[in-house]
């Protein structure tokens, strides 16, 4: 498309928080929409294929991990020929939507973050209550502010990345760098526990011109598919985003079969993960595909604190439990290994933390707003957590200091629990659990540097951690002793809550391939740049002064 101008972004600012507090319009506005959504469960989701709704024989449900009979969604799950016309579709709207001028790309996204912000925000927020189990304020976080602001920030990044060009014109000559959109199509598989970051990896790879074939998980297609129509509304043509909710294995299968596949853009689990690597090298190595995929992904994570003697106790004990039991320690970067210095243990570390935890209150998101602590995901999920708690009630080694306890009657609720072992090596400490659980381990004060040792190799992964001490010359030696051991660094922090445009997220290691959602490099992962040479004097000699006799 023709441009007359060399437009730049709106000045780009983090979605302002709501606070829900007692008698407020929000708080209001929110419970209402929550109703009228459950009034109307289960919705009906069909495939989404070339901005048509198309239904499928076999059918899905999504369901309410704090009601388990209620269920949230009943969805089409796709079939292979879904799958190949979706990439079809998709391949087929490829040229109209990467011709467009970049900001009309920008335009759907920016107007996509104001739906977000204003006419959709509390119908986004109750659709992650309903079907993630999110309280008031963690769907605010997530379904609110989060998405908003990957949606908004990635313009202004776009922005900066397109604007980086050759830095040398040799005389009579123009260097420019075109950031084309990868060939083929971008294939995105999303995780259940934040409606913001299913929006971002469909996003970020469609504002840089790409087409993307989504298949949500099957935890989180209702708000998925609400963010999927937002998207519409805000402009996004036919095809350039399919939604095609299915089993995990035999859609991506279909998938990884098409030459035209470009990249994965992934957020999971380490395990699966490294599964589809392992599918899309071998079809690499086959020469399947026209070009390299990429593969974007972010993982699981074993995320830390290390408490130090001359940490503030109160400051540090908030921030733990914030970190170990914000949405039932189901984020990536939730704490679940903590590391406290025996004196600060035992002079009111321990008691403060046991008193805290002990006081949470676990329950529905809404028929009680005080309920700080929330369902896990699903059945599968608190199987798991039950197992990791009966054998810790078994196991010589370990002490249950607080909760321990798994309730399934009406939802999925496990209470939040503190374990102790004096074993650093313990299973506790180095296999992500992904619930409400957080093992603990004392060190005695003159042991930090084998507690460092300890931290940085028990686990194979590397996402959050954080280190609460007050003394400078401690908080230096941890954070260059550290350096490897986390993406995402926090000095007197919580390990969670990364803001986007503050702390670009993402870690190494197991826990993926570093790319920082929420920055410009991400971007930079879903473009193949063409170095362009434009010479204006022409050649005429062919040999070389050093030639000449
Ligand atoms: N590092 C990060 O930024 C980040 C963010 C969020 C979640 N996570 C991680 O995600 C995990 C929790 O999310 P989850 O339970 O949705 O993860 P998951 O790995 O079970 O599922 C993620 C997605 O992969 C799909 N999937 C599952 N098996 C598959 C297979 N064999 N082939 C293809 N696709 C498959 C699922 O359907 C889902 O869409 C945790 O490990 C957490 O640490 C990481
Ligand atoms: N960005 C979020 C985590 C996302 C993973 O689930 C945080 O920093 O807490």
């Amino acid at each position: 498309m023709s441009q007359f101008a060399s437009f730049s972004v709106p000045q780009i600012k983090n979605e302002v928080p709501q606070s829900y507090a007692p008698g407020s319009a929000q708080r209001e506005g929110l419970l209402k929409a929550f109703k009228e959504l459950e009034a109307e469960l289960p919705v009906e989701i069909p495939l989404m294929i070339n901005g048509k709704a198309v239904t499928s024989s076999e059918i899905g449900e999504q369901i309410c991990p704090f009601e388990h009979k209620k269920v949230v969604a009943r969805y089409s799950r796709a079939q292979p020929e879904h799958v190949k016309a979706a990439i079809e579709g998709a391949l087929a709207a490829k040229s109209k939507w990467e011709s467009l001028h970049w900001s009309e790309r920008a335009a759907v996204f920016l107007k996509a973050a104001h739906l977000i912000s204003k006419k959709y925000r509390y119908k986004l927020m109750a659709a992650t209550m309903l079907g993630q189990g999110k309280n008031a304020w963690q769907a605010e976080i997530d379904a609110a502010m989060e998405i908003c602001d990957f949606l908004r920030f990635n313009t202004k990044y776009a922005n900066e990345l397109y604007s980086q060009q050759p830095p040398e014109n040799s005389p009579g000559i123009w260097n420019r760098m075109e950031y084309r959109p990868l060939e083929g199509f971008v294939y995105a598989i999303t995780p259940f526990n934040f409606t913001a970051i299913a929006g971002n990896l469909v996003a970020a790879p469609m504002l840089m011109g790409n087409v993307v074939v989504m298949k949500p998980s099957d935890s989180a297609v209702l708000s998925s598919y609400v963010v999927y129509q937002i998207f519409r509304e805000a402009g996004l043509p036919d095809g350039v985003l399919q939604f095609i909710p299915g089993n995990p294995v035999d859609v991506s299968r279909e998938v990884f079969d098409h030459f035209d596949f470009a990249a994965l853009h992934f957020t999971g689990s380490t395990a699966v993960f490294r599964q589809l690597w392992r599918q899309i090298g071998n079809n690499v190595a086959d020469g399947k595909y026209r070009t390299y995929p990429k593969i974007v992904g972010e993982t699981g994570g074993k995320n830390f604190h290390l408490v130090h003697s001359s940490a503030h106790i109160r400051n540090a004990v908030v921030s733990t439990i914030r970190a170990a039991f914000e949405y039932q320690g189901q984020k990536c970067s939730a704490l679940s290994r903590l590391y406290v210095s025996r004196s600060a243990w035992e002079n009111g570390f321990r008691d403060e933390l046991v008193r805290e935890t002990k006081a949470l209150k676990v329950g529905h998101p809404t028929s009680d707003m005080a309920n700080f602590v929330g369902p896990v995901i699903h059945r599968a999920s608190f199987d798991k957590l039950k197992g990791v708690l009966s054998r810790a009630e078994a196991d010589s080694e370990v002490e249950i200091l607080v909760g321990g306890k798994a309730d399934d009657s009406v939802g999925f609720f496990v209470e939040p629990t503190i374990l102790v072992s004096a074993n650093p090596k313990h299973d506790i400490f180095v296999t992500e659990y992904f619930g409400p659980v957080v093992s603990v381990y004392v060190y005695d004060d003159d042991k930090l540097d084998e507690v460092c040792e300890v931290i940085d190799t028990v686990t194979p992964y590397g996402l959050t951690g954080s280190i609460f001490a007050q003394d400078r010359l401690v908080v230096s030696q941890l954070s260059a002793r550290l350096r490897n051991a986390a993406g995402n660094f926090y000095i007197n922090d919580k390990c969670t809550g990364a803001v986007v445009g503050e702390q670009p997220f993402g870690g190494a290691r197991a826990s993926g391939t570093n790319d920082k959602a929420g920055s410009g490099m991400i971007l930079s992962r879903f473009v193949s740049p063409r170095a362009i040479k434009d010479t204006f004097d022409y050649a005429d000699t062919v040999i070389y002064p050093s030639n000449l006799a």
